[in-house]
Formats: structure tokens, sequence, C-alpha cells
């Protein structure tokens, strides 16, 4: 079994945003990622919508449900009362808890489970009563993965920045074995195992390589750069093949 494409469309709207224009449009685009084969779509509204915005949610969960029922629609983002309620109204198969501060640039850690276990308890059991599998976005540590079980997430997301920003070798090697690790631990703890951040056709088959369980990653940043280079459809596939899909079905 491969590990599944969720793209990331938060870096298609992000340059729509530059103009009051609607393009390029996220759900053409997104469109394209899904006839490609494209497992899902993953977005990652924030609250100052500098690139995916509210609206976008519904439109894109309309056109997952409608052309391509049975893929995965997934929403990312901190649990702030305004996150829940956008949630909870769009109902996507899987939503991404991410510790973000209002205007952080992007992602940079995953949560601190032992301070917010509480909180965490609550809103998970709140969105998985509403039928939503819930993954947790935590950092290449082990220990996160019985912590995330605990709380009650279906799922983590091994944050993988420091994994895909290594270039050194030897720090490079020790980022791969911290996720490593971390994903073995994954399945340990009885937790789905999903990774992403940084990651591309590089570093990607490697990973893979090594965790049989890793389930999902969401790419947007590379996937977005490489669509500049071979268009959205073949740079899909490409992605599709660094995760280990052998591309022998119909998308
Ligand atoms: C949780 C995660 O790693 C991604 O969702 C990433 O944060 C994308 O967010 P930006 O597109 O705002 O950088
Ligand atoms: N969850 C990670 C994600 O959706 C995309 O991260 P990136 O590929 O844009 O770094």
């Amino acid at each position: 079994m491969s590990t599944k494409l969720s793209v990331n469309v938060n870096a298609i709207a992000f340059l729509r945003n530059r103009r009051n224009l609607p393009w390029p449009s996220v759900e053409g685009l997104g469109r394209i990622a899904l006839q490609a084969g494209a497992y899902g779509l993953t977005v990652h509204p924030r609250p100052d919508e500098r690139h995916i915005r509210r609206s976008d949610v519904g439109i894109l969960k309309d056109m997952i449900r409608k052309e391509y029922p049975g893929r995965e629609f997934n929403i990312e983002g901190n649990p702030d009362p305004d996150f829940v309620k956008l949630v909870l109204a769009a109902k996507p198969d899987q939503v991404t808890l991410v510790p973000d501060d209002i205007g952080q640039a992007t992602s940079d850690h995953g949560w601190d489970i032992a301070t917010h276990k509480s909180f965490l308890t609550d809103v998970i059991g709140k969105l998985k009563s509403q039928s939503m599998r819930v993954s947790i976005f935590i950092d290449a540590e082990p220990e996160l993965a019985f912590q995330a079980k605990d709380v009650g997430a279906d799922r983590v997301e091994i944050y993988t920045g420091p994994y895909g920003g290594a270039f050194e070798p030897l720090a490079l090697e020790r980022e791969f074995r911290k996720v490593v690790a971390t994903g073995k631990a994954a399945e340990k703890a009885g937790v789905g195992l999903n990774a992403g951040h940084d990651l591309t056709r590089e570093n990607l088959p490697r990973l893979v390589a090594a965790l049989p369980n890793l389930r999902e990653v969401s790419i947007g940043h590379a996937i977005t750069a490489d669509a500049l280079v071979f268009g959205m459809a073949e740079t899909v596939r490409l992605f599709r093949m660094a995760c280990g899909d052998k591309i022998s079905e119909a998308a």
C-alpha cells in the first residue's frame, strides 16, 4: 500500500491573492490534482486569510464531494473558536490540529501535548463526535505519539520541517532518524501516521521506504514550485511515484 498524497493548495491561493482577481484558480488546480490521482486536498486557512479564504473551504469541499466522492478533504489549523466553527460547518474527512500563533509565517512546531492535554482532549472529542478523523501535528519525538493516543487523536502528523530543511549530511541523518523513530512509535502507540512540511520529491522516497505505516503526506510548497516547471498534473504524478505509487491503475 502506497502512502497517500494530499495536495496542499495554500500556495496557489497565495499567488491568487496577489491581485483582486480569481486566478490562478484554487478550485481549478485542486481539480487538476485530483484528476491526476491525488488522494485528497489539504488547506490550512489562517486567521488573516492571507492564502486560503473561508469561502474557499466550502467551494473545495463541494467540488470534492460532487466530483471526487471518496477522495479526502483535510483542513489544518489552530482550533480556536472560529476554526472549530469552520470545520464543524465544512465537515472535512480529516482535521489536523496545528498549534500556530496568529500571524505565524508558517507552521514551525508541533503540540506541547502535556501542557494542552485537557484542551486537546475536549476539542478532539468534539470533532470526532461529528465523524471527522482528527490528526495532531507533533514534533519528531517518539514520546509524543503515545501522548497523542492519550488525548484521543486518530493520527499524528509529524512536522518534517527540520528534516526537509537539513542539507548538511549529519544534520539530515539526525533529523531523518528522529522522524523514523517517531513514526515507529506511532505504530506502537496505535495511532495512524501522517507527515508534512517541506517534503519534496527528493526527501520523500526515503521516508516512505523507512515507514510502511506512513498513511498520508500533505505537500504544498514543493508541489507548487514543481508545478511551475512540470505543470500540476505531471507534478502530481511525479509525487505519487515518490510516495511509492506504481501508477498502474487509473487515477
Ligand atoms: C501544518 C503544516 O505544516 C502546513 O499546513 C503548513 O503550515 C502550511 O502552511 P502555510 O502554507 O501557511 O505555510
Ligand atoms: N501539513 C503540511 C502541508 O500541508 C504542506 O506543507 P508544505 O509542503 O507546504 O511545507
